[in-house]
């Protein structure tokens, strides 16, 4: 045909062909038996399922895992006076439950600088590494850098290194949070053993289209067999308002993940009670 070179089909195939690139450059300059070992000098990883349960019972509305996070590919620069600590101690004040970084600095603008240095400002919550994860050696890194848990996306990984990855994840003391956006995968991810934390994402990470009925519907159509596996559900993306939070809330999740509608605020701290229509209780509260 004489054209024949490739072209991604969208955006999530852009951003995971980037990846390949850049993880190759990191593991040529750090191994990853340098970078196993420096996971093995980190403190300890935080109880992050046990900080959501936590928060969900305290205030009777879903946990918050507040996200960190500059820019988008869907909605380009979302704050352009970004201090990550200054954010993430906001989140914390303000009651939420978890916080997530991004780490992609391509599509993102985040960095596993931002990650450190959340981890060592004296932020107490347990730290989400928002990842595009396609090798090993980025959990093990993640892991060096501070976080707790890590992002591991249905529609970029194949079973069998979800199982890996998973198991990796257990045995450096992470939570695995698990990423799907329809039927098919939300299926695939439940007949894998040792799945603890799916968020289930609103948003298409191929067109953008979020909609939040998707949680709804794939509760509906799963939520029996995610109880009975005792499997704790996040709302991801879109979510804007109270009415919204409820919804998810009635769907059946126990915590939302939650970026632009705090982010864009002037005060993201203060837009939390903006968003769950009442100020939520901190760790340790009565
Ligand atoms: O947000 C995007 O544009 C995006 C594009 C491609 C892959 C992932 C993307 N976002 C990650 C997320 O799912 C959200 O950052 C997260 O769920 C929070 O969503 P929101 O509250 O709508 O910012």
């Amino acid at each position: 045909s004489g054209d024949d070179k490739a072209v991604p089909r969208n955006i999530l195939e852009q951003i995971v062909w980037d990846k390949e690139v850049e993880v190759s450059q990191r593991k040529a300059k750090k191994p990853l038996k340098s970078v196993v070992e420096s996971s093995e000098h980190a403190p300890p990883a935080r109880d992050f399922i046990g900080a959501l349960t936590a928060a969900h019972r305290r205030n009777g509305v879903p946990a918050l895992i507040a996200e960190v996070k500059k820019a988008s590919p869907s909605r380009g620069v979302l704050r352009e006076n970004f201090n990550p600590v200054e954010i993430a101690q906001a989140y914390e004040k303000n009651g939420a439950a978890c916080l997530s970084i991004l780490t992609d600095e391509k599509h993102f603008q985040g960095s596993f600088e931002n990650l450190e240095t959340v981890r060592n400002s004296g932020v107490q919550c347990p730290l989400l590494c928002k990842e595009f994860v396609i090798d090993i050696w980025q959990i093990y890194y993640a892991r060096s850098k501070g976080a707790d848990a890590i992002l591991l996306i249905a529609a970029v990984l194949p079973d069998l290194d979800m199982k890996y990855m998973l198991r990796i994840c257990k045995n450096l003391g992470m939570t695995a949070l698990i990423e799907v956006h329809d039927e098919k995968e939300l299926d695939r991810v439940l007949r894998i053993d040792g799945v603890e934390l799916i968020g289930i994402n609103n948003r298409s990470l191929e067109t953008f289209v979020v909609d939040t009925s998707n949680t709804r519907m794939l509760m509906e159509k799963r939520g029996d067999i995610i109880k009975e596996k005792g499997i704790l559900v996040v709302g991801e993306s879109g979510l804007f308002t109270p009415d919204d939070v409820a919804y998810v809330h009635s769907a059946g999740v126990s915590a939302v993940l939650v970026g632009e509608s705090l982010i864009k605020e002037e005060d993201p701290g203060r837009a939390i009670a903006g968003l769950f229509g009442k100020e939520l209780l901190k760790v340790g509260a009565l």
